[in-house]
């Protein structure tokens, strides 16, 4: 399968997953291929594959979180995966944090411009983010290696909460290789599990744990 044919039918899954939310899913889509490109919030080489790699990628993700979940986005960038996750489950409230000022008013421009109710964006870095120990959930990806991601995201989440870090092939190393730094943080069960198995030819590789009660 060429670029285009992989993205056409990644297009035909998100309608699946995105359901009644595809129109927003598609002017996110829209913003991100040509303000966040002009921005340099993504590159030029990622919008034939906007699709499957990153709003699918993301999408997914929603598997895992549970109905009504306060998420927290950590490193949010372009809105990835907090953004996906605010269209796809607008049961769930999500605040994106982020420290960079281009990124931030993007995400706030982009909040506005899909009419989404459900999403906080916060200007800060994971480690001034206040309250901590609230959030049910604490969701990342592509931002920083399992031992500082679980010094940055476990006391945010609540006792008992979770946080799901987006990985690639590294996940299953990374656990083993920070199971030091996991435990002192806190965390409970750490393992690597996969999203959208049924509908992906990549699924969405996870670290999911627990913060200790
Ligand atoms: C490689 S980008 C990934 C962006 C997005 N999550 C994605 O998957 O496309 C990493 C992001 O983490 C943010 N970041 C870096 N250090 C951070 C920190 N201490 N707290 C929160 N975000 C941070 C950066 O500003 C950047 O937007």
């Amino acid at each position: 399968m060429n670029d285009v044919s992989r993205e056409t039918a990644a297009v035909d899954k998100a309608t699946a997953v995105f359901s009644t939310r595809m129109p927003l899913a598609e002017k996110y889509a829209e913003l991100l291929a040509d303000d966040g490109v002009t921005r340099g919030l993504i590159g030029p080489r990622e919008v034939p594959r906007l699709w499957e790699r990153h709003l699918l990628n993301c999408a997914v993700l929603g598997e895992l979180i549970e109905p009504e979940a306060d998420v927290l986005d950590i490193g949010s960038g372009a809105g990835l995966p907090g953004l996906v996750l605010a269209i796809v489950r607008p049961d769930v409230v999500v605040t994106l944090v982020e420290p960079m000022a281009r990124r931030t008013e993007f995400l706030t421009e982009a909040t506005e411009a899909l009419g989404l109710d459900n999403v906080e964006v916060l200007r800060a870095r994971a480690e001034e983010v206040k309250p901590r120990g609230r959030a049910d959930v604490v969701t990342s990806r592509a931002v920083a290696p399992l031992g500082k991601l679980s010094h940055w995201c476990l006391p945010l989440a609540r006792p008992g909460g979770q946080v799901l870090a987006i990985k690639g092939a590294s996940a299953a190393d990374e656990i083993v290789k920070y199971a030091k730094d996991l435990k002192k943080r806190g965390a409970e069960n750490p393992e690597v599990v996969r999203c959208g198995t049924e509908l992906l030819d990549t699924p969405t590789t996870v670290v999911r744990m627990f913060r200790r009660n």
